[in-house]
């Protein structure tokens, strides 16, 4: 069918009715996830949403994933000036919306991020998990504790030890407020799209501005630090100021790399953080599983702490961390993608100049894909298991080009902090405690995860 043909068949995707100026945001604004998950249960696939004047549509099928993030991801290009991480990550490589500076970038970072590299890194994030440890043997046997804060204090510490070496650790102390000050920042602005603007000294933006001058002049100073430096520490900051476009040999700016340190930052613990939260409410609820995972790790590991180099022995536990990672995403969407030619996609017109968003969560729960797919079931990711499903149908970290470029790592220290904790606690979830999920950029637990640390 030619394009002409392909349009007049179309129709208009089915979604729910938006008000009169606003359209559906207030439904965003109100519980993002819930909508997406009750929209999806009400019209399907795909669903046609209106954010004041602009059509936005959220798909929830693999095909059309793969038709949008991988076989025409060129038609589809990342959108710039949504706020959001942007307000953190300036031009780093997860907001850059121009096509071809971002592969630049991207060939440049590639290498960092090879699981090679990364194994190298190995010891400091067995490290960070012993010291979570050594903090937790002070405490009385089943401590309360909010789980979402140990786990954002680990994968912050395994951060910080991969970008910087540890003599820096010190100096960089401040950093990680910062960062979490920004953070909350660029939440507010995502679901609150009529705040007022920077320049307005209100209490917020002054907050805001101040993290952002400590973020400005701490990165600098390191950088400038490292560059007069003759020996290299093989850390991030280290790899980051000596990549190199492999066509024209340059090397990236004084602003580039903060931009970029400040992606790694933003992208790189909390999203591990929260998935590693989900998990442990999952095993509390689920004692034969966690039974089962303690089993794999006595018998692989006899007792003697975990490491990076025993995950490849590990099996179970590194489904547990899929599983986790299936029922709770801690990107539940990708980012929205522009529409630049005339699309249809189910029988269904994307106008352009459009938005769509994957969701993600959907994909992770749709029953076409998914045998029981609310149901806590690790076997699912067990190499005899797989069942015939396409590949899309499981893909926290995305899809295509721009999938993420932690993905190695996220993994990695996921199933290594699963294995240091499970060896010797059973985690439970606090009496009365309803989890709840909300959006905030990532995927979180509402209030945090109130847990008491039950020793085995
Ligand atoms: C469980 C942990 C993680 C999850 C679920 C996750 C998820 C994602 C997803 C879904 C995307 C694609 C977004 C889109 O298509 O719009 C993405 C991109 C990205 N992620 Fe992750 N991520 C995780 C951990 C990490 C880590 C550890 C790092 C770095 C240390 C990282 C850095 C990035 C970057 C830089 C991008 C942008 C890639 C590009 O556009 O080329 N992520 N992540």
């Amino acid at each position: 069918m030619t394009e002409t043909a392909l349009k007049n068949t179309a129709l208009i995707a089915p979604g729910p009715r938006g008000r009169l100026l606003v359209g559906n945001l207030h439904d965003f604004i109100d519980d993002f996830l819930l909508t997406m998950d009750r929209d999806f249960i009400a019209y399907g696939d795909i669903v046609r949403y209106r954010i004041g004047s602009r059509v936005m549509h959220v798909v929830s099928n693999p095909h059309y994933a793969q038709h949008i993030l991988v076989d025409h991801q060129r038609d589809f290009p990342k959108v710039g000036g949504n706020g959001g991480l942007e307000i953190i990550a300036g031009n780093g490589l997860i907001s850059n919306p121009s096509p071809e500076s971002w592969l630049v970038q991207r060939r440049m970072m590639q290498p960092m991020f090879h699981r090679k590299r990364l194994a190298a890194m190995g010891e400091k994030i067995d490290a960070a998990g012993a010291r979570m440890l050594q903090r937790w043997q002070a405490l009385p046997n089943a401590a309360p504790i909010d789980m979402n804060h140990e786990m954002l204090q680990v994968t912050l510490d395994i951060i910080m030890q991969t970008m910087f070496s540890a003599d820096m650790l010190g100096e960089v102390g401040k950093l990680a407020p910062a960062v979490t000050a920004a953070v909350d920042y660029a939440n507010y602005q995502i679901f609150n799209p009529f705040s007022l603007p920077l320049p307005l000294p209100t209490k917020r933006n002054r907050a805001y501005m101040q993290a952002r001058k400590v973020l400005d002049s701490m990165i600098f100073g390191l950088i400038q630090q490292r560059r007069a430096m003759n020996e290299p520490l093989g850390d991030l900051l280290d790899m980051l100021l000596e990549a190199q476009d492999a066509d024209t040999g340059e090397r990236m700016s004084n602003e580039q790399i903060r931009d970029e340190v400040l992606t790694i930052f933003a992208a790189g613990h909390e999203t591990t953080a929260n998935t590693l939260t989900f998990a442990w409410y999952l095993l509390g609820e689920h004692p034969e599983i966690r039974r089962q995972l303690q089993a794999e790790l006595d018998q692989v590991l006899q007792g003697r702490a975990p490491s990076v180099s025993d995950l490849s022995n590990l099996p179970y536990t590194n489904q547990v961390f899929k599983e986790a990672m299936r029922l709770y995403p801690a990107a539940p969407i990708t980012g929205p993608r522009r529409v630049t030619k005339p699309t249809q996609l189910g029988g269904y017109d994307l106008p352009i100049d459009s938005r769509v968003i994957v969701s993600i969560t959907n994909l992770h729960r749709h029953p076409a894909f998914w045998a029981n797919p609310l149901e806590f079931d690790p076997t699912r990711f067990a190499p005899n298991a797989q069942q015939p499903r396409h590949h899309l149908a499981f893909m926290p970290f995305g899809a295509g080009p721009r999938k993420c470029i932690g993905n190695n790592l996220a993994e990695m220290e996921g199933a290594l902090l699963l294995a240091c904790v499970a060896q010797h606690y059973n985690p439970q979830l606090q009496t009365g405690h309803q989890v709840q999920p909300e959006m905030a950029i990532t995927m979180r637990a509402k209030g945090g995860m109130p847990m008491l640390l039950k020793r085995r």
